[in-house]
């Protein structure tokens, strides 16, 4: 029931915004009667802004909260058009990436309610690189085939490349969904270099520099939010061992350890793992080097271990899912490995969601 929802949250957040009980007493009040006259309720900026802030604190396999207070939230409740829903994808992108010093920033798009459509985007993360199926196996990104394909059906065309980047897809109701180019002077990639090895620029590969995860609802109170995207920065491990070395993404590592002249008849030789560390370096070198903002896996954990001190001393129940906290290259470096974590869902949350498309 979203009145009790809305009485948790609203309980919790107000003391942690130093209000006062009488205050937070009051907003219930007043959510209640909205919510018997019209069956739910609208946030205040602040409550939205602070909700959206302990939902990352509360993101179970997020290693990247201990920044969680910094979160900027753009409140693009209000429109209702798809051009306008585009323009404010955009300038979040913008201010954002700020040149590379990337500001982790939500926007949040009007919520679920019975009487107004829902906004949802397509789009996985607002920038992805497109997948095609060819006779000699698939270009670009695996991942996108479906997606990809739904865009074609759309009317887009890409330029088939290893590196399209597809466009924003905004859908409201059951409406024709709405699909635009993005800007590339939005767009900040960086191409990849290594910094020993000179023959690996020659590879030709290049990543983008902002995830912007677009299909993840937010919940608050009882209110779901459908379109919310949110970004921070990358770990480097993201690129550099899987969406680059998984063999179901771009499949990296024949290539990388051929050149490297690695002995690969044989996994005793760990040519794999060598090949996925020299990945890894060069996404971390390359990234620095564009001062475009990114972690290396020791030192998100090392963060991560001041965010789990901090809870600790806020007598916070701190929650994590050790299975995506552990990073996939030298789990076992990092303190994470050696403990467990308390895989308790707390609310306000960020959600998986059914697919938008078919
Ligand atoms: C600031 C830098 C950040 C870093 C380095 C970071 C790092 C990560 C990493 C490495 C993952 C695992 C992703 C995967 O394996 O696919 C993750 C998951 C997640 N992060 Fe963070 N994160 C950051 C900021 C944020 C922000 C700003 C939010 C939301 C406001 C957020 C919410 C989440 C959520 C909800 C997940 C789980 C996604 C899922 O269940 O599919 N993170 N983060
Ligand atoms: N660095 C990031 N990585 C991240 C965070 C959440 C979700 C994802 C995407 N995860 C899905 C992929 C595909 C399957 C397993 N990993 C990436 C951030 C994205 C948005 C905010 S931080």
């Amino acid at each position: 029931m979203i009145l009790n929802e809305a009485e948790k949250f609203i309980r919790t957040a107000y003391y942690e915004l130093n209000k006062t009980e009488d205050e937070a007493e009051q907003r219930i009040a007043e959510i209640r009667n909205e919510i018997s006259e019209s069956g739910s309720y609208h946030h205040t900026f602040e409550e939205l802004e602070h909700g959206a802030r302990m939902a990352w604190r509360n993101s179970n396999r997020c290693i990247g909260r201990l920044f969680w207070e910094s979160l900027t939230v753009f409140d693009q409740r209000n429109l209702s058009r798809e051009e306008d829903i585009r323009d404010a994808v955009f300038s979040h992108l913008d201010y954002t990436t700020n040149n590379g010093k990337i500001r982790p920033t939500i926007t949040v798009f009007r919520q679920e309610r019975n009487d107004e459509p829902t906004i949802r985007f397509w789009n996985h993360q607002i920038i992805r690189y497109a997948g095609y199926n060819t006779e000699n196996g698939v270009l670009g990104d695996p991942a996108s085939l479906e997606l990809t394909r739904a865009c074609e059906e759309l009317g887009w065309k890409g330029e088939g490349t290893r590196f399209d980047v597809l466009p924003l897809v905004i859908q409201i109701g059951s409406e024709a969904p709405k699909w635009y180019e993005i800007p590339r002077d939005l767009v900040l990639e960086v191409p990849l270099r290594h910094p020993e090895y000179e023959w690996f620029a020659e590879l030709g590969l290049k990543w983008y520099g902002v995830p912007l995860i677009s299909d993840m609802m937010l919940e608050i109170g009882g209110i779901q939010y459908k379109a919310a995207p949110f970004n921070g920065w990358y770990m480097g491990t993201e690129i550099g061992a899987r969406n680059l070395a998984d063999e179901f993404r771009y499949n990296l590592l024949p290539e990388v350890a051929e050149r490297m002249g690695l002995n690969m008849k044989k996994s005793s030789s760990l040519w794999k793992d060598r090949a996925i560390i020299e990945l890894n370096a060069s996404v971390l070198h390359s990234f620095n080097e564009d001062q475009v903002t990114i972690v290396d896996h020791h030192t998100a954990a090392s963060q991560f271990k001041v965010f789990e001190d901090r809870e600790k001393e806020k007598e916070r129940k701190m929650t994590g899912d050790w299975t995506w906290l552990i990073p996939p290259v030298s789990p076992a470096a990092t303190h994470i490995f050696h403990k467990g974590y308390d895989n308790e869902m707390q609310k306000p949350i960020y959600l998986s969601q059914p697919k938008a498309y078919q």
